[in-house]
């Protein structure tokens, strides 16, 4: 083990074996971010059942809206972007994520804000609260209950759907998620029904029961795809919109549970750039000059490589859902992967499963949420503790 600065330590090598000792699992992950991660199936119906008990129905009563804005940042910021993709190309309304405090400048009595946030009270929400309060908008609220956030809902006579709190926010994707996407349901924007919501968190308890510790990583995709990609620098691209929301969703987790810089990005807009990347010292250059017989055990670090996952929406859209024809996604998608081959770059794919939008995300998010925890507890690195984090916050005084 590496002592690093700031009072972090790791190993810089993955300790595959590790993976496969579930005590030693345990022992490495005190917070229990395993445990969190499987509780998404959990998550969805506990957050389905207290949407239902908000008043949401009040929110149609000035039928649609001009716009609709979610507010928040991180993990709740994402539930936006789930949004909008759920919602689809079709949507009559369009879905804005708005990141940083306030609201954009045109909110006004005619446009509903959803303001997300883990604790209850980051400024970025709480402001958003309030701006949408004082210019009249339409304001629903999700987060801790007894937060910041509940008392300006209150005092603006706005929904609330209170998500229990799950620490670290990044655990607590799914129980965010449900209340903004039924939020939007009774505004007529989604069409997620009960049996999509049932089957998503049929999928996800499934894929946490695949990834489960005691399976060992020759049949848990989350463990093989943590010990693929580790030593290498992860490029995860989406063949879909909703796929690259999942690729997303992976730079986040990658980033602050295992520690990793990741680039991620739809692939139709990779391909018209970035895809250049392949090319590069850390792709086919490198891999030209690979020495096969060399010990990986004695690699020093020059060897970093990039690891491609592709995240493929498996062309279950229907036909009209889309913004590009699925024959166009898929092409691209084949493509990649021959361009990868090519050169010598490794690649993982991750395709989607299951009939409705929000369960083909689930089933792109699951597993790679899996793995970013398993790929820092191969590196000895606490997934849950995060002091960049919190030193960010201290120094940025927020
Ligand atoms: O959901 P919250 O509590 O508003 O937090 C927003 C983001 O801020 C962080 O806590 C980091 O400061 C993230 O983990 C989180 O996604």
């Amino acid at each position: 083990m590496i002592d690093g600065t700031a009072g972090v330590s790791g190993r810089r090598d993955a300790d595959e074996a590790l993976l496969d000792n579930p005590q030693a699992l345990a022992e490495a992950d005190p917070g229990g971010m395993l445990r969190h991660t499987a509780s998404a199936g959990a998550q969805v119906r506990e957050s389905a059942a207290l949407a239902a008990e908000a008043n949401l129905a009040v929110l149609a009563d000035d039928g649609r809206p001009r716009a609709v804005v979610i507010a928040g940042i991180g993990t709740a910021g994402r539930t936006g972007d789930v949004l909008a993709t759920v919602a689809g190309p079709r949507c009559p309304v369009p879905i804005i994520g708005h990141r940083s405090a306030g609201v954009p400048g045109w909110v006004g009595a005619a446009d509903v804000v959803i303001a997300v946030s883990a604790s209850g009270r980051s400024p970025e929400a709480l402001g958003a609260a309030e701006a949408a309060h004082r210019r009249g908008a339409r304001l629903v609220a999700v987060g801790a209950p007894d937060s910041q956030l509940q008392s300006i809902a209150e005092q603006a006579r706005a929904p609330f759907i209170p998500v229990p709190r799950r620490a670290p926010a990044r655990a607590s994707l799914w129980a965010l998620t449900v209340p903004v996407l039924l939020a939007a349901r009774s505004l007529g924007l989604v069409k997620v029904n009960e049996a999509d919501l049932a089957e998503t968190a049929a999928r996800l308890d499934a894929d946490a029961d695949r990834c489960r510790s005691a399976a060992e990583s020759f049949v848990n995709p989350a463990k093989s795809l943590a010990l693929a990609l580790a030593g290498s620098i992860p490029i995860v691209w989406g063949s879909s919109p909703l796929a690259t929301v999942a690729a997303r969703r992976f730079g986040d987790t990658l980033s602050a549970n295992a520690r990793y810089p990741v680039v991620t990005g739809a692939l139709g807009e990779a391909g018209r750039g970035r895809v250049g990347l392949l090319d590069g010292v850390f792709g086919g250059l490198a891999e030209g000059e690979r020495d096969i017989f060399a010990d990986p055990a004695e690699d020093d670090g020059e060897g970093t490589r990039l690891r491609l996952v592709l995240l493929r929406d498996g062309g279950l859209n229907a036909e009209d859902d889309t913004d590009e024809p699925l024959a166009v996604e898929e092409r691209r998608a084949d493509a990649v992967q021959t361009l990868a081959e090519r050169r010598g770059v490794r690649c993982d794919v991750v395709t989607a499963e299951g009939g409705s939008a929000l369960e083909r995300l689930a089933s792109l998010i699951a597993v790679p949420d899996f793995a970013s925890i398993y790929l820092a507890l191969a590196h000895g690195l606490d997934p849950m503790a995060v002091p960049a984090i919190t030193e960010m916050k201290e120094l940025s005084n927020q």
